[in-house]
Parts: C-alpha cells; sequence; structure tokens
C-alpha cells in the first residue's frame, strides 16, 4: 500500500490547539462527511434519475488533495469523517485514501473513520477497510426481494449486496443497515428487514425520504412515509423499548425486545434533528456544504490550492462555518412542485 503522505518524524507537539469550530448557533461542528465521488454503480429510484451527468474528472479532487482538505479538518477539531458519494468504493484507489486517513485513527487524533455503502464492492473491500482502521460501516438495503431490489436500483443484483455484507461480517466490520421508507415499495417488507436484521446482528435504521435533486417529483410525493406511521406499523408486532444509543449522527434509536437489536429513525421531515447538528460535508470537488438541505456552500478548492499553508484554507473553513444555517427546509407536498433542494443526494452523499 502506497502511503499518500510520506511518514515524517513527529513533529514537536504545539501547545496552541487550534480553536474547535462551532457555528452561530453554538454548535461544535466535529463530524466531517465526504463525499469522495459523485459517480454510483447503482440508480437508486428516490436518489438519482436514470440518465445522469456525473463531473468531469478534471474537476473532482485528487486523493491527495482529499487527503488533505481531510486532515485540515482533523486538525480543526473533526473527531469523526464519514466517506460517502455517489458509491464511495467506486473511485479508482479509494483505498489509499482510506488507509492514509486510518494514520487519524492510529495517532489518536479521530474518534471514528467509517463509510456509507450500497455494499457492491464489499465483497473486494471488506477486509482493507479494517485494515486501514474502519470498524463499522452502514449499508443502504431498502429490499431482501431481488425482483423489488433491482427495481428500486435501476439495475442492481442483490446477492452480490448480501454476499458483500457477509463478507464485511467476517472481516470484523460492525454493520448497520440503512432503509429508506417507501410507500408502496417496501412497506410490506419492514418486519422482514427487523427479523434479518436480528437474525444477523446488525442495527437497522429508516430514514424518510427526501427532497434533493429531479428525480420527477411525482413518484418521490407518492412513496413519501413518515415515520411516525412506520413506528406505529412495527409496534403492533414488536416491542420496540426506549434507548439512549447515540451515534452522533441523527438517528434516534430504539431496542428490539424480541431480537436485542436496536431500530434507528431517521426522520428530516416529521421531527427535524437540526438543532443538535454537528456536520458538514464535502464534495469531491471540495466545496463545503453546511447544509445538506441547502444550497449555501464555501469553495475550499481554490483557498487549497492557493498555498502549501494552511493558513488560507484554514480561514476560508472558518469563514464556512458562520455560515452554517440553522437547519434545513424541506417540505414534501403535494403543493410544492419540485426538490426543495436541486442538487441530489449523491452529490453530498446524504
Ligand atoms: N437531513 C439530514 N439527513 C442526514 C444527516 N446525516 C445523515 N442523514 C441521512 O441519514 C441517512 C443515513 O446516513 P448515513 O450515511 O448512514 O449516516 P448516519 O446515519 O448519520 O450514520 P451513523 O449514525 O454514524 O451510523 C442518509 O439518508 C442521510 O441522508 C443530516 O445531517 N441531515
Ligand atoms: C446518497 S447514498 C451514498 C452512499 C452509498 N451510495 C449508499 O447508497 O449507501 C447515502 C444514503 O442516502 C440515502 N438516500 C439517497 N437519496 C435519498 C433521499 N432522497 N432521501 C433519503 N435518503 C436518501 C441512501 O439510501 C443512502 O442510505
Ligand atoms: S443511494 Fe447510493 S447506491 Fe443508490 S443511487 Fe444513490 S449513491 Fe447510488
Ligand atoms: S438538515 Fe442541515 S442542519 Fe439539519 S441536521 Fe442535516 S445538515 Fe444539520
Amino acid at each position: 500500500m502506497i502511503d499518500l503522505v510520506p511518514e515524517a518524524p513527529s513533529p514537536a507537539p504545539s501547545l496552541a490547539k487550534p480553536a474547535p469550530l462551532v457555528d452561530p448557533f453554538g454548535r461544535k461542528v466535529e463530524y466531517l462527511r465526504v463525499s469522495v465521488t459523485d459517480r454510483c454503480d447503482l440508480r437508486c429510484v428516490y436518489c438519482m434519475a436514470e440518465d445522469m451527468s456525473f463531473l468531469p474528472k478534471a474537476e473532482v479532487l485528487t486523493l491527495e488533495e482529499l487527503d488533505r482538505l481531510c486532515s485540515t479538518f482533523v486538525k480543526l477539531g473533526t473527531r469523526r469523517l464519514r466517506l460517502t458519494g455517489g458509491e464511495p468504493l467506486v473511485r479508482r484507489d479509494v483505498m489509499r485514501l482510506i488507509h492514509a486517513l486510518g494514520r487519524h485513527i492510529k495517532a489518536g487524533d479521530l474518534d471514528e473513520l467509517t463509510l456509507t455503502t450500497n455494499g457492491t464492492m464489499l465483497f473486494k473491500h471488506a477486509a482493507g477497510l479494517f485494515e486501514a482502521g474502519v470498524r463499522r460501516i452502514n449499508v443502504s438495503l431498502d429490499t431482501l426481494d431481488p425482483h423489488k431490489f433491482q427495481a428500486i436500483t435501476r439495475w442492481g443484483k442483490l446477492d452480490k449486496i448480501l454476499g458483500g455484507i457477509q463478507a464485511a461480517k467476517e472481516a470484523g466490520l460492525k454493520i448497520k443497515i440503512n432503509t429508506v421508507a417507501l410507500k408502496g415499495v417496501n412497506d410490506d417488507e419492514i418486519h422482514r428487514m427487523v427479523a434479518w436484521c436480528g437474525e444477523q446482528g446488525f442495527d437497522l435504521t429508516f430514514i424518510e425520504v427526501m427532497p434533493m435533486g429531479d428525480i420527477g417529483e411525482g413518484a418521490r410525493i407518492g412513496q413519501y412515509w413518515p415515520l411516525s406511521m412506520l413506528k406505529a406499523e412495527l409496534q403492533k408486532r414488536w416491542t420496540l423499548e426506549e434507548s439512549d444509543h447515540r451515534t452522533g449522527g441523527p438517528a434516534r434509536y430504539m431496542r428490539v425486545s424480541e431480537t436485542g437489536q436496536r431500530i434507528g429513525f431517521i426522520t428530516p421531515l416529521t421531527h427535524n434533528f437540526c438543532e443538535s447538528c454537528n456536520r458538514v460535508r464535502l464534495t469531491c470537488t471540495g466545496t463545503l456544504y453546511m447544509c445538506l438541505g441547502q444550497e449555501d456552500a464555501a469553495d475550499l478548492r481554490t483557498p487549497m490550492r492557493v498555498s502549501d499553508e494552511d493558513g488560507p484554507l484554514i480561514d476560508a473553513v472558518r469563514e464556512a462555518i458562520t455560515r452554517k444555517p440553522k437547519g434545513h427546509d424541506f417540505i414534501i407536498d403535494r403543493r410544492h412542485q419540485g426538490p426543495a433542494v436541486g442538487r441530489h443526494m449523491s452529490v453530498t452523499g446524504g
């Protein structure tokens, strides 16, 4: 494995620790989500249009540049890094970046390095992820029915994902399953998902569909299923106990007595969790979005390229954090035409 950053002698410890990133609402920003590519090998109907145009390769930052940006955030107090996309594992040589970022875990400067993946490439990379310092991953899986899986992802093969999940389990990775709740699509499968995750020893998170990117909004409105309704349906069959388990993400958890596993609920629409937001999002072009549900963004590529010194980049990051909004403006409303946020989820990685 080639290191992105050559081994350097350990610098003398600096007494002056940079001030942490705190937004205008007093929220400490210590979680960076990085979309390492906007490309994906699937086309989930709620995420992408079938016909997508992707960024020209020339606009995409190199792995070295992504490493530098992430490492600058680590210097500024980021404790959790999540790689996402598009599909993070389809980016060429992405394992080199993940291994390089693992040095921050080894140095104790980062609490968690992880990723959210569709699972298609796990059969190849699971062991490497563990070696790099990744200990848990989130795998997106909306159905256990192969035909439905193909319909939702437009061409995905369920067997490949299940094989990848198995490989990840064998590699020692803790797995959480992400399921977007889609009325009329997978609402008849929620009990099966809970039972399967229970058997496998996985936590499961249900997610409300968010209005991002133009995919033909009519379909998304029809599929929106508030998690309050999903939860009521679950309680007909399972005993859900309160849980104070937290991962640093937006999910609120309950424990299923019958399986011993947890179920998370991510409810941006019905119960927004913005008051405790601790994260920002970096795209593969070096654009920083201060909120998933807003369009305002800051360019970090220019200040990074202007100098090898970190000063201009750090100034740009600090300025961006002063613009972090209080929350999103998502609504799902039949009278409201078009998505609340124009960019697709795959650009900022959810
Ligand atoms: N609105 C909103 N949605 C988010 C946010 N963070 C994650 N999500 C959504 O939650 C879903 C699952 O995201 P993941 O990438 O698995 O991350 P997570 O649930 O925060 O991860 P952990 O809690 O660390 O396991 C995705 O659909 C994201 O779009 C957020 O800050 N705001
Ligand atoms: C954009 S994907 C990127 C990572 C990877 N390709 C995957 O699918 O896990 C991250 C997460 O966002 C979710 N997602 C995508 N579009 C969404 C939408 N419109 N509303 C809610 N969640 C969405 C996916 O289900 C997935 O769990
Ligand atoms: S949800 Fe993930 S796997 Fe599905 S199209 Fe979006 S980026 Fe690809
Ligand atoms: S919608 Fe924006 S403010 Fe709310 S939790 Fe997500 S990123 Fe944070």
